[in-house]
């Protein structure tokens, strides 16, 4: 017999990391218009503070507070109003005692000033002066310099992923070209004698390939750059030369189908004569995917990663390794998960983690997360899921209502 000698997927990724531990990673610089979804590549930290000056969030007068201690509605102060400050200019005056300006939302707060009160609160009561009817303590609808990022702070880290938010963030500090790691590039190749395109119909035993269009939107969606695409019958040598061309342009080469042990699995020879090292990893203790092949060539610095043919299983261990490697070697932190209750018990799988992929619906307090059990040949299973659950190896199994940490997809 001969039996895969499975990894845990625990082992598996410390030897990719290991294996890539020396692979260099590039770095680009992009304009600030084209940095959405991409990831920072250094601490970004500002040398100056943002806010520069100290400016109001309401339309009103800046005053001392100490004026207006003791005011209440019905006891006004009456404050001498020596400018008016007008948005985006600077304020000129210095406010002394019993003195105000007017600022608006966003306008500069006057020296000497170190609160704002709110237009409703005041009245006119000459062209000169005007009656205060609040009292507000110090720091009183003000923003002040530096309180959205100090100087010389360190406000967004390697590895954040650039999302609008953070758009705003490096455009109020100024960086309008940002350091971003280069995606890597993926060379995505399908394998199987009975594939046919999208847009062909399928003859008696053969199929619609599905693989490379789910890793190609897999690459978009995680951020990889999509560097070739092949489909290839069961045939070595066109593998061969497949896998050979795609070394000298890709990071990362993922095969799917033929990671088996048929007579027409060629992947994990091919992966291990053409890479240097070759081939670490045949089999990881995983359902499914558990003939994945993970291997390293030194010399061109790519991963070499042969997925199983099946496509759900394709699209788990291309997340769960090459997303998962992608996102560690650019310092990304894992996504969010959600907490979700079991519907029902399911059991595990003895020997293997079971990646289970399940639906969510909204329960009395909270999510319950309901298993999808199909083959994994099947594809309609993944469209219905909304993430998957982890049953580790050594588990018997989830029990209904036992709550669980969901990846959403
Ligand atoms: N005797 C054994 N047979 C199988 C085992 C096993 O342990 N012993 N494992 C099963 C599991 S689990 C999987 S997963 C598959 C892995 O097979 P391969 O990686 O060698 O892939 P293929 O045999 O080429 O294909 C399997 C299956 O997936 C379909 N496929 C392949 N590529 C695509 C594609 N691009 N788009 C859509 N569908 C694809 C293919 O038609 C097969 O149905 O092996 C099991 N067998
Ligand atoms: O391991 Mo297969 O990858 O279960 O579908």
């Amino acid at each position: 017999m001969n039996l895969l000698k499975v990894d845990t997927i625990a082992q598996s990724r410390e030897k990719l990391k290991a294996a890539v531990a020396e692979k260099k990673q590039a770095i680009e610089f992009v304009k600030l218009e084209d940095a959405l979804g991409r990831v920072i590549a250094s601490d970004l930290v500002s040398p100056e503070p943002i806010p520069h000056f100290r400016r109001s969030t309401v339309d009103g007068y800046a005053v001392r507070s100490s004026d207006t201690h003791g005011v209440t509605d019905s006891i006004p102060v009456f404050l001498e109003m020596v400018e008016k400050i007008a948005i985006g200019t600077p304020a000129v005056r210095t406010i002394g005692p019993g003195q105000c300006a007017y600022v608006p939302t966003g306008g500069m707060i006057p020296e000497g000033a170190d609160a704002v009160v709110m237009i409703e609160y005041c009245e006119t009561f000459d062209a000169d002066s005007i009656a205060v009817y609040d009292s507000v303590s110090a720091g009183r609808n003000v923003v002040g310099v530096g309180e959205d990022i100090r100087e010389e702070a360190l406000f967004l880290k390697k590895g954040t992923k650039i999302r609008p938010q953070e758009i705003g963030v490096l455009s109020s500090a100024g960086v309008h070209t940002v350091p971003v790691y280069k995606p890597w590039k993926i060379t995505i190749i399908s394998t199987g004698d009975e594939l046919v395109p999208a847009d062909q119909k399928p003859g008696p035993g053969q199929i619609r390939d599905i693989n490379t269009y789910v890793l190609e939107a897999m690459s978009e969606k995680y951020g990889f750059e999509v560097a070739g695409k092949y489909v290839l019958k069961d045939r070595r040598e066109l593998l061969e030369e497949a896998v050979k061309k795609a070394m000298q342009t890709s990071d990362l080469v993922a095969v799917s189908g033929g990671s088996s042990q048929g007579e027409k699995d060629h992947t994990a020879s091919v992966l291990d004569q053409l890479g240097d090292p070759g081939v670490f990893t045949h089999g990881i203790a995983l359902k499914p995917g558990k003939p994945t092949i993970l291997g390293y060539d030194k010399p061109s610095e790519t991963i070499l990663m042969g997925l199983p043919g099946h496509p759900a299983a394709a699209m788990m261990v291309f997340e769960l390794l090459a997303v998962w490697l992608y996102r560690s070697e650019t310092c990304q932190q894992a996504p969010k998960n959600t907490v979700a209750k079991m519907a029902v018990n399911v059991a595990g799988a003895p020997g293997r983690a079971t990646c289970l992929l399940v639906e969510l619906k909204d329960g009395p307090d909270g999510y319950i997360a309901e298993p999808i059990l199909g083959k994994s040949g099947l594809m309609t299973t993944l469209s219905r899921a909304h993430g998957y659950t982890m049953i580790e190896v050594n588990k018997e199994g989830l029990k209904a209502g036992e709550p669980v940490q969901v990846v959403l997809l």
